[in-house]
């Protein structure tokens, strides 16, 4: 069985990341990228894609033309953990 990851919680979270914004609805964090098209949008989501299959830990996003709207949160731990916090540094440093 996979370990539980520590809850942070998004104020904690949001100390560490630049430009991340908390759901205001539930322990979450967001934000929204915008590239130069839809070519460059799609990049950037199949390289996170990569990335969240390594850590088994996948965002919620959507994607309309050039710009890619983010929520991550932990489902199992029902909140943010280091594993947002992680992945959100990962696509921070791909832009
Ligand atoms: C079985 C699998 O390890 C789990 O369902 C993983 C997959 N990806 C996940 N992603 C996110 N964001 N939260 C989770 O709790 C989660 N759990």
């Amino acid at each position: 069985m996979k370990s539980q990851p520590q809850l942070v919680g998004a104020p904690a979270a949001l100390l560490l990341l630049d430009g991340w914004s908390a759901v205001p609805s539930r322990d979450a964090i967001q934000k929204t990228y915008v590239f130069k098209n839809f070519s460059e949008a799609f990049g950037f989501m199949t390289r996170v894609a990569l990335q969240a299959e390594k850590m088994d830990h996948h965002p919620e996003w959507s994607n309309v033309y050039n710009s890619v709207s983010v929520v991550l949160s932990t489902h199992d731990a029902k909140g943010v953990t280091q594993l947002d916090v992680s992945l959100a540094a990962h696509m921070d440093q791909l832009v």
